[in-house]
């Protein structure tokens, strides 16, 4: 079921040890990784969008009908991207995913969405790591002032913000579905491991 959440395919990074722009790299024949992220919120979001960087080459892969969000200037990396989607998004929560995380299914977001507590900041994953991943979360309207704060007293990083109070952390089963794919071995892997029988 669609509800009033912005979601986000992150596409702003540089992509450098790929290489090439990864939001571009075809996931299953004529499905790029782009493309497929933006199939998986698509159920779940009355608002999709791109979130795209000053370093990025992915605007040329954004579908028709789809908003383009970029980066505000005066930050930098994936926290200025959630700035910029947050101050977009105008209060809505939003659904933040990483162009590269091929593993990511539709359940996992649905995970995320129903331990979702509108009175906390964000909803996030905790990664194998045991550090929240900030590149699948879900983000409240009112985490907008509180990113604005950390970012002007220098702390600019997104994990740091979500181990910090009003975070909802969810520790899934297995996280092997928060892992990203940054090179053409990993892609491949990925490829194989995610091949559709039709395809
Ligand atoms: N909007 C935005 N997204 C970013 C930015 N940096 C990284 N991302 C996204 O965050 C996700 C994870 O990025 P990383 O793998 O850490 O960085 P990357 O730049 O894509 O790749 P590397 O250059 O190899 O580190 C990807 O979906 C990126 O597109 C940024 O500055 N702005």
């Amino acid at each position: 079921m669609k509800r009033d959440i912005l979601g986000v395919v992150l596409c702003g990074g540089e992509s450098s040890r790929m290489g090439r722009d990864k939001a571009s790299l075809k996931m299953r024949p004529g499905v790029t990784q782009l493309e497929r992220q933006l199939s998986l919120l698509e159920p779940f979001c009355n608002r999709l969008a791109v979130s795209l960087g000053p370093a990025s080459r992915a605007e040329r892969e954004v579908p028709e009908g789809i908003e383009r969000i970029w980066d505000l200037p005066e930050w930098e990396g994936p926290m200025s991207g959630m700035l910029a989607a947050l101050k977009s998004g105008g209060g809505w929560p939003v659904l933040a995913i990483a162009c590269d995380m091929p593993y990511l299914e539709a359940s996992d977001l649905l995970q995320l969405i129903h331990r979702r507590d509108p009175s906390r900041l964000a909803t996030a994953f905790v990664a194998s790591d045991g550090l929240p991943d900030p590149m699948c979360a879900l983000y409240e309207g009112a985490a907008l002032e509180a990113l604005e704060e950390e970012a002007k007293s220098g702390r600019r990083s997104l994990r740091r913000f979500l181990k910090g109070p009003k975070v909802e952390r969810v520790e899934p089963a297995d996280s092997r579905f928060l892992a990203s794919v940054n090179d053409l071995q990993e892609l491949d892997r990925a490829r194989r491991a995610l091949r559709d029988p039709r395809d």
